[in-house]
């Protein structure tokens, strides 16, 4: 027994045996490609007495794939090239068919040994079933020099009737046996007891190879195969992502990724370029329809993503705080420290370092009190929205105004109204209501009562900084200080009129409105000196009597 695990992947048959998993043809050469390339011994390509589409794309890939070894496989012989068969001539003749012009090609058979699926799936008793499984062993022998049999629901088989099974199989010919667990109900304690109960009772076990096809209903399917594997199976039947009848099999990305980790303990290899795996498991995911879950092992969107503030805190001192392995080994560029609500200040400031800013002290202070404050209404904090958090935060050095409260009214029932409360330079608190065409509108009057700068509006641009409905949104305004003497330009020599730009970031759209807008007007005020004319107290209306004044002229009209 070596120490060499083959890797027998039966993505393309016992995968696409998932419900709704269906492939086409051209999409499963390319999985097949993709697999060779990732380096598993065998691809089980299909059960071509299914269909002629699949015995098509079993053909398709004993012959493209089957035959020499796909630029990038790690090793120098093609894989093994399977096809599934029932204990029937047909259909182990239409297996021969699809596999035949492989290099290494094997013919695949099975049949049920449990009481249960003999006596009423089979209707046979255990003579005929012996019996059959000599006869069609043997005949599938004289087509193909590889032949594997699998006991099916070996799991739930009498032991002793598996051993009987199992030598009547070598007789005939078998070069592998495969044990099942076909529904998942095995314990890793029981499956490995099996594989070495077999061992022990099986005469010639040592000629052949021990296989171990697990399934996942239990979701046991990763522990089972690997107590197999333990008990001294060689050989671990696994499908990217898991997929398969049911629950699905056993994954091939945990089974290489265990076997890699925890090298010390199983003293074990394979020939999967591990680096391949996340690539491998998208493709599937894409040409099956599969979704992969993202907590799932190795290969989940958050498989190396920590957002919590003491695990962020831990990866930035030692990667090894929490995780067990490099992104790097499955292909994922780097560790992902999603920011969100739980995260820290020191994830905080790693990630605006990343991008080129350095926060310390008060400053990364304020800036993580409003990364909180947007993580608590987002799910995630992109990189883009950092940057207009940080364009909104580093603004003009004095805040001449500043926004201390707004309400706005719109819709289709009345003028739209908005109330700006603004601290001024002078300290005072100016509360004003305004209408307007729509609430920009309406807030920037509100503001422009109180400021008085005489400026004008130029231009006013508004985007989402990243996806979804919770997104911010980032508001980009240009004012220019009003020209006293337009329309005699021409006879006046002054200096041309400043232009000042202001952004603003909100969930907020109508608050990125006014934010930008004070941006702008707070620079004008800086440029002039800090000069300012506070408004007459006649100015500042009491918001009430505005909207008043408002819904009785929206009546009027
Ligand atoms: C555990 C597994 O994953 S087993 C593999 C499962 N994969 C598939 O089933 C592949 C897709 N299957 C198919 O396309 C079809 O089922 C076919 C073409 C194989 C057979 O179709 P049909 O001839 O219409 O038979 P149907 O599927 O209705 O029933 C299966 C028959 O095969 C028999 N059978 C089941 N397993 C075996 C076996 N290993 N060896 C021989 N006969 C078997 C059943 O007893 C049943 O026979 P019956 O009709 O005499 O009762
Ligand atoms: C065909 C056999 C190996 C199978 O898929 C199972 O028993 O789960
Ligand atoms: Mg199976």
């Amino acid at each position: 027994m070596g120490n060499y695990v083959r890797i027998f992947d039966t993505t393309l048959r016992d995968g696409e045996q998932s419900p709704g998993a269906t492939m086409t043809s051209s999409e499963k050469l390319e999985i097949a490609k993709a697999l060779s390339r990732l380096g598993v011994d065998v691809i089980e390509a299909g059960f071509p007495a299914a269909s002629p589409d699949d015995l098509a794309a079993v053909r398709a890939i004993a012959e493209h794939v089957g035959r020499e070894p796909i630029e990038g496989r790690p090793s120098s012989e093609p894989p093994s090239i399977v096809g599934l068969a029932r204990a029937t001539k047909g259909d182990i003749d239409a297996a021969w068919e699809g596999i035949k012009r492989a290099k290494h090609p094997c013919l695949h058979t099975f049949l049920s040994t449990s009481d249960l699926h003999m006596k009423h799936k089979l209707r046979m008793s255990r003579e005929q079933v012996l019996a059959k499984i000599a006869e069609q062993v043997a005949y599938a022998k004289s087509l193909c020099n590889q032949i594997e049999f699998s006991p099916e629901d070996a799991g739930r088989t009498d032991p002793e009737f598996l051993y009987q099974v199992l030598d009547v199989a070598i007789r005939a010919g078998a070069t592998v046996l495969n044990i099942p667990d076909t529904v998942g109900y095995t314990t890793p304690d029981e499956f490995g007891g099996i594989i070495s109960g077999i061992f022990a009772n099986v005469p010639n076990i040592d000629s052949v190879i021990v296989s171990v096809h697990c399934h996942n209903d239990l979701g046991l399917a990763t522990a089972n195969t690997l107590a197999g594997i333990r008990a001294g199976a060689r050989q671990a039947e696994v499908t990217i992502n898991g997929i398969g009848e049911r629950a699905g099999n056993t994954s091939l990305e945990e089974v290489v990724m265990t076997l890699a980790t925890r090298a010390p303990k199983f003293n074990l290899t394979t020939g999967i370029d591990t680096t391949q795996l996340t690539r491998v498991s998208r493709m599937v995911s894409t040409a099956t329809g599969i979704v992969v879950q993202p907590n799932k092992a190795v290969v989940g969107a958050n498989a190396f993503a920590h957002e919590s503030g003491i695990h962020q805190d831990g990866m930035l001192k030692h990667e090894a705080t929490y995780e067990i392995m490099r992104p790097e080994s499955v292909g994922v560029t780097q560790t992902n420290l999603v920011l969100g609500k739980h995260s820290g200040r020191a994830a905080l400031s790693a990630r605006l370092n990343a991008m080129g800013y350095s926060f310390d002290g008060p400053a990364l202070d304020r800036v993580f009190a409003r990364f909180k404050a947007l993580a608590d209404r987002r799910k995630q904090v992109h990189d883009a929205d950092l940057e207009a958090l940080i364009h909104d935060e580093v603004g003009p050095d004095i805040e001449s105004f500043q926004l201390e409260g707004l309400l706005v009214g719109c819709g289709t029932m009345g003028m739209p109204t908005a109330t700006v409360r603004l601290r001024c330079p002078d300290g005072k608190v100016r509360v004003h209501a305004a209408v307007g065409t729509g609430p920009v509108d309406a807030a920037y009057k509100a503001v422009d009562a109180i400021v008085s700068t005489n400026a004008d509006l130029l231009e006013f641009t508004i985007r989402s900084v990243t996806e979804g409905i919770d997104a911010l949104g980032e508001v980009a305004v240009r004012i220019r200080e009003r020209d006293e003497h337009e329309g005699v330009r021409a006879q006046h020599s002054g200096p041309e009129k400043r232009v000042f730009h202001g952004t603003g970031a909100d969930t907020d759209i109508i608050v990125a409105s006014v934010k930008a807008y004070l941006r702008a007007q707070n620079k004008l005020v800086q440029a002039t000196g800090g000069e300012w004319d506070a408004p007459s107290s006649r100015d500042v209306v009491v918001h009430s009597e505005a909207v008043q004044a408002a819904v009785a002229s929206s009546r009027a009209s």
